[in-house]
């Protein structure tokens, strides 16, 4: 059941274009990160204070129909917000391409943790240079099909 309820676009409007972008051409553009040519996927949450519908690009990292959501904001000291709703409210929406699907989040620890984030690190490298940036242990959420 996709999540309904009233859509509050990010602030940040590069986000928000790329989320447009992707959403209005059925998942045919604005479907990588910048000129990088690596995949992006588009998640959608339940805000945790507004219980508003948010919605952010990430890295795809992707296996066997399982995917990862990697909290990193670019090595931020601080989670990202979408951490947040995550938490409160596990039930998302995943696009990856032309293909939308309801997800269940739940956030890793440990071995699994281990062998997610060595996916996420051959999907986008650069998630390794984030780790190295903060203090904070990089959140990663695996996404498992309703
Ligand atoms: C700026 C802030 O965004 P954020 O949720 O912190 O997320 C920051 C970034 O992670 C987010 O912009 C990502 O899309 C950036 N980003 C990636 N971010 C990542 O963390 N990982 C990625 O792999 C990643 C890839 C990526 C690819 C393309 C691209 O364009 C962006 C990419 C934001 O939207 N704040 C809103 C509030 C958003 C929100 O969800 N509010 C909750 C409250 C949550 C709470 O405070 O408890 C609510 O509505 O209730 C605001 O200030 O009004």
């Amino acid at each position: 059941m996709p999540l309904d309820g009233e859509y509050e676009p990010s602030p940040a409007q590069w986000v928000r274009e790329q989320v447009e972008l992707y959403e209005s051409s059925g998942g045919t553009q604005g479907t990588t990160l910048w000129d990088t040519g690596l995949p992006v996927v588009i998640l959608t949450t339940r805000g945790a204070k507004s219980g508003r519908i948010r919605k952010i690009p990430l890295m795809r990292v992707e296996h066997e129909g399982r995917y990862a959501a990697v909290a990193s904001k670019g090595g931020f000291p601080r989670h990202p917000v979408w951490y947040f709703n995550l938490k409160s409210d596990p039930h998302v929406e995943l696009q990856d391409g032309a293909t939308r699907q309801d997800m269940t989040a739940r956030e890793i620890t440990g071995d699994e943790r281990a062998e997610w984030w060595k996916r996420a690190v051959a999907a986008y490298p650069p998630y390794a240079e984030y780790q190295e940036k903060t203090d904070r242990i990089i959140p990663v959420f695996v996404l498992e099909p309703v």
